[in-house]
């Protein structure tokens, strides 16, 4: 199993948002999580980054097998949990090229040396050209290109449990099919074999379309109300919004 959440409870700022979440996700699944506004999908993936201000009062996060539930977020990561965010912030002062050769997993990188040709592909398969890994991370992109430049850093690092935050959010359809491509990629979901797992965010289910998920749940007010496969959930979320669900 890469993933075994077991009744996680959280505070944030001294207000409890996760109320006991069950969750475990096992190699070559991508799980969907769903739910309104406020219900504590986004604190989820924080917790299990490991960010301080989500305080775990209760339960157990397990990645392959260790209990990482007191452990910093750079040892999370280096274990291999990766993520993209929402709403990343801006890094004024650093390039996004100088933090692709921080997470690169393949390279050890010196000082001022160039990115290896490999990743100057990647970039160019998701329409970032060399010049803008010259630029500051996220400052001034466009919303297609910050969650595209995340891509890229996660291609570079190589994550094993994958967690993404509305990846479809803000981006127009052609670059959905973009980032989809990229996602199956990084979830290596055409391998039956697959060792990787997935965790997507999504409010309208439109990535679904392309990106194959295994497991839905739909989140509310802190708790896991109800898990299944991500057509059925999906469509009565459609039909009759989550008071039924
Ligand atoms: N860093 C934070 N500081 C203060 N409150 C927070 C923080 N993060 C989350 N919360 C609170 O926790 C609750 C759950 O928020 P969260 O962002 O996890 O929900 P969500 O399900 O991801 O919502 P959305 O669909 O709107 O993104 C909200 O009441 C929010 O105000």
């Amino acid at each position: 199993m890469l993933l075994e959440i077991s009744d996680l409870e959280v505070e944030v700022e001294g207000k409890k948002i996760l109320k006991g979440v069950n969750l475990n996700i096992d190699e070559g699944e991508t799980h969907v999580l769903l739910g309104p506004n406020g219900a504590g999908k986004s604190t989820l993936f924080m917790t299990i980054l490991g960010f301080p201000k989500y305080k775990v009062t209760n339960g157990k996060i397990i990645y392959k097998g260790q209990d990482i539930t007191d452990l910093e977020t750079p040892e999370r990561i280096k274990l291999g949990l990766g993520v993209t965010f929402q709403n990343p912030p801006s890094i004024r002062g650093v390039k996004l090229k100088d933090l692709i050769k921080l997470v690169d997993k393949k390279n050890e990188y010196k000082e001022d040396e160039k990115l290896t040709e490999d990743v100057i592909n990647l970039g160019k398969r998701l329409k970032l050209n060399e010049n803008f890994l010259e630029r500051d991370v996220n400052l001034g992109f466009s919303g297609g290109k910050v969650k595209r430049s995340e891509l890229l850093q996660l291609l570079a690092q190589q994550p094993d449990l994958i967690m993404f935050d509305e990846p479809d959010s803000g981006v127009d359809i052609e670059n959905v099919e973009l980032i989809s491509k990229e996602i199956i990629n990084l979830l290596d979901q055409e391998n039956e074999n697959s060792q990787k797992g997935g965790l997507l965010i999504t409010h309208l289910g439109y990535i679904l379309r392309f990106v194959n998920a295994t497991h839905a749940h739909v989140l509310i007010d802190g708790k896991i109300a109800r898990t299944g496969e991500p057509e059925e959930i999906i469509e009565k979320i459609r039909e009759s919004g989550f008071g039924d669900v």
